[in-house]
């Protein structure tokens, strides 16, 4: 996997992140595909709309089909039919916010499985032979995503866990590599100074990419900027840089202007589905009685299928029957929507003109009709 650095504007940059699939523009929005598929939205859609990489979850595809199916059955790419790059979370984070009993110890995480509340036990070694079974073409470390509020005491003894976790993903990792990467996770809480010396072990194991993780799980959005403006632009700079779960757009303009160039979030597909819409006015909330009548289309601004094909009242009336069609035409338009936004993002640093970017875009993304 290679990291290019294209063009820097402050800590802004834009790079290309290449892999055997295909290159990847950062700063980068990556949708999520959790059970293998964006939901909604067929692979050719997300790849007309423009995106690049999408995210599958390890947790997810582990328990239901099983990893063992989907490599017999050739790997995770033919079997959700996208033939792009894919990244896999480790299921860390999945097992913390999913699953039921769980129970940390020194070798791995025990808990049962929110389907069927079968027993599993996962080892970080666990984590890299699932990934590489489904052959994701950039997968996660197994971290314990630490939850919010956490005593400092807790987070540092938390963090030891997750440096051991790395490294023996790392070390499994070298001995089964192919040409997929591996990607570090640093946690740490709110705390600096955690988040610092976090910083350093993970980097001293060395993996292709590094991760800022334990954020977007709670806390005061002025922890997380913190967090973000001290430790973003300090991560290794010829590395990726992925703020996972991350998130609305407001938060993406600062973890961009501080250097984070890789960014997933269940956002737009999820308001998606229940009727809230991000348009160039703001966000609205398409079940308004208001729009009952109103025969312009979504967002004038924006040319994709649903703007140019139907109302707002037509979309009020299939979200109002709980319609199918409200989903796909509703999803279409959220992820549209992002990555034009990050597209023009991308265009804005490539012209050094970020900070007109975001003090344009600020006042937008503050207005909400929902
Ligand atoms: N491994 C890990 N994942 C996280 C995710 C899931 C991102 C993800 C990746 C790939 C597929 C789905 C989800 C988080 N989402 C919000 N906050 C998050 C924190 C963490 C974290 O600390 N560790
Ligand atoms: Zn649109």
């Amino acid at each position: 996997m290679q990291f290019k650095i294209l063009k820097k504007d402050g800590f802004a940059r834009n790079a290309i992140i290449e892999t055997k699939r295909g290159i990847i523009n950062t700063p980068v929005f990556m949708p999520v595909g959790t059970n293998g598929t964006v939901k909604a939205m067929t692979p050719e859609e997300i790849r007309e709309i423009g995106y690049e990489i999408i995210l599958s979850n390890t947790y997810h595809l582990y328990l239901r089909p099983g990893h063992e199916i989907i490599k017999k059955l050739g790997g995770i790419h033919k079997f959700i039919n996208w033939h792009g790059p894919i990244l896999t979370d480790s299921g860390g984070f999945q097992i913390y916010s999913l699953a039921s009993l769980r129970k940390i110890t020194p070798q791995g995480v025990e808990f049962r499985s929110h389907i069927d509340g079968s027993l599993h036990f996962i080892t970080p070694e666990k984590a890299i032979e699932i990934q590489l079974a489904l052959g994701s073409d950039i997968m996660m470390v197994l971290d314990e995503c630490v939850p919010y509020p956490a005593e400092k005491e807790y987070v540092k003894k938390s963090l030891k866990l997750t440096e051991d976790w790395a490294k023996r993903c790392k070390d499994y990792f070298e001995k089964h590599r192919n040409d997929q990467a591996l990607f570090g996770i640093i946690q740490g809480g709110i705390y600096e100074e955690l988040r610092q010396k976090a910083m350093e072990g993970i980097v001293k194991i060395d993996f292709d990419g590094y991760a800022l993780g334990g954020l977007s799980v709670g806390e005061p959005k002025e922890d997380m900027y913190r967090v973000i403006k001290n430790i973003a632009h300090l991560m290794p700079e010829e590395k990726p840089r992925y703020l996972m779960g991350v998130g609305d757009l407001m938060d993406v303009l600062h973890a961009v202007e501080h250097g984070i160039d890789m960014f997933d979030c269940v956002i737009p597909t999820r308001n998606a589905r229940n009727g809230t819409l991000f348009t160039s006015q703001g966000r609205i909330s398409i079940k308004r009685s208001e729009f009952k009548e109103d025969n312009s289309p979504l967002d004038p601004d924006c040319d994709c299928y649903t703007c140019r094909n139907y109302t707002k009242a037509f979309l009020r009336h299939l979200y109002m029957c709980r319609e199918i069609l409200s989903m796909r035409l509703n999803t279409i338009h959220n992820l549209y929507f992002y990555c034009r936004f990050f597209e023009k993002m991308r265009e804005a640093i490539a012209e050094g003109r970020f900070q007109d970017f975001k003090k344009q875009w600020i006042p937008v993304l503050e207005k909400n009709f929902s």
